[in-house]
């Protein structure tokens, strides 16, 4: 079943064209890597499907719901985002982040719970929930956000930059839970430069350049990013 579609889209921000021509489709269960340079529309993109930035031209279809003909909460219920960079709320505990996330999606508290207990061993955070943000450090910020993603069960998931921050073993667990979610159905969209990574993981990869896609395809077909070349301006 086809989770996402995307069909000639095009974003501007501040008179530039940031993104055009996007087109692609992803079904349910499939992890697709988007690939490009810094600064290619990989985290554009990802807020132009969340609706966080408007688009100038073209359809997005999540499960059938689109901005333009359903409401923005039906279609955004349909995607969980994990961030590039944590955005955490400086009053809020750590376990406060997991409930108002669950809350959000309407996670059953039983299964917010379950969820909770394994994703905060795995990750090494048991002894945190009580803790907020400041105590932290940036990996576990990072899993903190991480976990926030993970406990619903969305037909979407976005997840920019998944593995800056992390260590290896926090990597390896992150890497599983991501193929759980799309052994449950979820169709996975993530960004990463880890590229050896991404090919364990990735069913297919799309390149994007200059915003707009220059390449797409199975991952084993995926080679390399080309270097980038001053005339590529
Ligand atoms: N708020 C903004 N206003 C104007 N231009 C922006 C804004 N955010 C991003 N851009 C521009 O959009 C282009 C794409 O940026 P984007 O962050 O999507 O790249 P990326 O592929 O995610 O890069 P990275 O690998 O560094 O995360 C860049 O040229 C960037 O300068």
């Amino acid at each position: 079943m086809k989770i996402l579609e995307l069909k000639n889209v095009e974003t501007q921000l501040g008179g530039s064209t940031l993104l055009s021509k996007i087109s692609f489709a992803m079904e349910e269960s499939r992890v697709v890597a988007l690939v490009g340079h810094n600064g290619a529309g990989k985290s554009t993109l990802m807020k132009t499907i969340l609706g966080e930035l408007e688009k100038a031209k073209g359809e997005i279809t999540i499960n059938e719901t689109s901005t333009q003909d359903d409401d923005l909460l039906t279609y955004k219920e349909q995607i969980s985002y994990l961030p590039e960079e944590p955005l955490l709320l400086t009053e809020l505990t750590v376990m406060q982040h997991f409930q108002l996330y669950a809350m959000s999606y309407g996670v059953e508290e039983a299964i917010m719970e379950e969820k909770i207990k394994t994703y905060t061993s795995g990750f090494e955070l048991e002894d945190k929930l009580n803790e907020y943000p400041e105590s932290l450090s940036k990996g576990m910020r990072q899993k903190v956000q991480t976990i926030c993603a993970l406990l619903p069960d969305t037909p979407l998931l976005l997840i920019d930059e998944p593995f800056m921050g992390l260590d290896v073993f926090a990597m390896d667990y992150l890497e599983e839970l991501i193929r759980e979610k799309a052994r449950g159905g979820t169709a996975v969209l993530l960004t990463s430069h880890q590229l050896e990574r991404v090919k364990d993981i990735a069913d297919t990869y799309i390149m994007l350049q200059h915003g707009e896609v220059l390449d797409q395809g199975p991952i084993d077909d995926f080679k390399t990013i080309r270097r980038r070349k001053h005339d590529d301006h």
